[in-house]
């Protein structure tokens, strides 16, 4: 599948890159993204091993049309040279950088891709970033960490570890990430990229998901992470729009053409003032109405 940048991701799952059941399996969930994870999910003992599982997985399973995410080791780490040499050579689509600080982090990151690239014959360019923002420093810097490179295609909230630095706990109401998820949104949509929420680690809680889901989506973040296949149906219904949503979207479109033609950008819908940033809107949900399967080519409403 050719890369699309801005593609839709709701749902970016982590999996073990220790656990090889879990590595087979991972497509079969229908997240928008898989990440493979070398770092916090994988112990020492276990690094090199579970290097050479996600190698393996990246160059012998079709996991379809997702989007293909690993996590490596940190920078300051033994394991990061190692990683993104076979990351880059299995052709993964994009890295994840963990605990960015900083944007000459990114460009660190970009260095060593680009001769990962060159010495595995690997087109230039084809391996795209993300940054993980873990940390009140990485908070403070994400305008400049989400510009660093033309390859980035989002930043995310990493709060397990992002709180541990703030010296507080999750709370669930969210008010200790407030900040750092208005930091994110506002730095990721500034640099043209997409913004994730973190993971919900209560796993069996559906309504505290779905509350926090509802709060990330009203502040325009593209997704979440997430860490069990259960999560992702939950996280999509609150993404994918209403009935009501798609019927006004399309309205928005038609109207929008109607006063192209007219020779205008603007016209009034039933009293609503309808111009481009609304029929922008309405593409949007007209993507989601897609992608939850709730539209047909044509985009009239079937439902679910
Ligand atoms: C949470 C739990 C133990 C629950 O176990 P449970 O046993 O209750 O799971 P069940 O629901 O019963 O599983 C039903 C079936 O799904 C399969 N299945 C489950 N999970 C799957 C999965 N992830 N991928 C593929 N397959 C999966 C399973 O194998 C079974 O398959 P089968 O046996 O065939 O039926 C399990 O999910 C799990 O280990 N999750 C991954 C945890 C992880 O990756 N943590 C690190 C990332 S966070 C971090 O690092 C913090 C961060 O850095 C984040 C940031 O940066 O954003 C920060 O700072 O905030
Ligand atoms: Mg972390």
């Amino acid at each position: 599948m050719t890369f699309k940048k801005d593609r839709l991701r709701r749902t970016m799952m982590f999996v073990p890159g220790n656990n090889a059941g879990m590595l087979k399996d991972a497509g079969i969930y229908g997240a928008d993204s898989i990440m493979f994870d070398l770092e916090d999910s994988v112990s020492l003992a276990e690094k090199d091993s579970a290097r050479n599982l996600v190698y393996e997985a990246l160059t012998t399973v079709d996991y379809g049309d997702a989007e293909l995410v690993v996590r490596t080791n940190g920078l300051d780490t033994d394991f990061f040279e190692a990683d993104v040499k076979a990351m880059v050579k299995a052709g993964i689509d994009v890295i994840r950088i963990p605990k960015t600080e900083n944007a000459g982090m990114v460009k660190e990151m970009e260095d060593l891709v680009i001769a990962a690239e060159k010495q595995f014959g690997i087109p230039v360019g084809q391996t795209h970033l993300m940054a993980a923002i873990e940390s009140a420093e990485g908070v403070l810097n994400v305008p400049e960490i989400a510009k660093a490179s033309d390859r980035m295609i989002g930043v995310a909230l990493s709060a397990e570890d992002y709180t541990t630095d703030l010296q507080t706990h999750r709370y669930p109401d969210g008010k200790e990430l407030e900040f750092a998820r208005n930091m994110i949104i506002n730095a990721a949509r500034a640099a043209g990229i997409a913004a994730f929420d973190t993971v919900y680690t209560d796993v069996d809680n559906t309504q505290g998901l779905i509350n926090e889901t509802e709060y990330i989506h009203e502040l325009g973040y593209d997704g979440k992470s997430v860490i069990n296949p259960r999560q992702i149906p939950v996280i999509n219904k609150v993404f994918a729009p209403t009935k009501a949503q798609i019927e006004n979207a399309k309205n928005v479109i038609t109207a929008i053409e109607n006063a192209r033609l007219a020779g205008s950008g603007v016209i009034a819908m039933g009293g609503q003032m309808v111009d481009r940033p609304v029929a922008l809107r309405a593409e949007r949900v007209m993507k989601l109405a897609k992608a939850s399967g709730l539209v047909d080519k044509g985009g009239h409403y079937i439902g679910k």
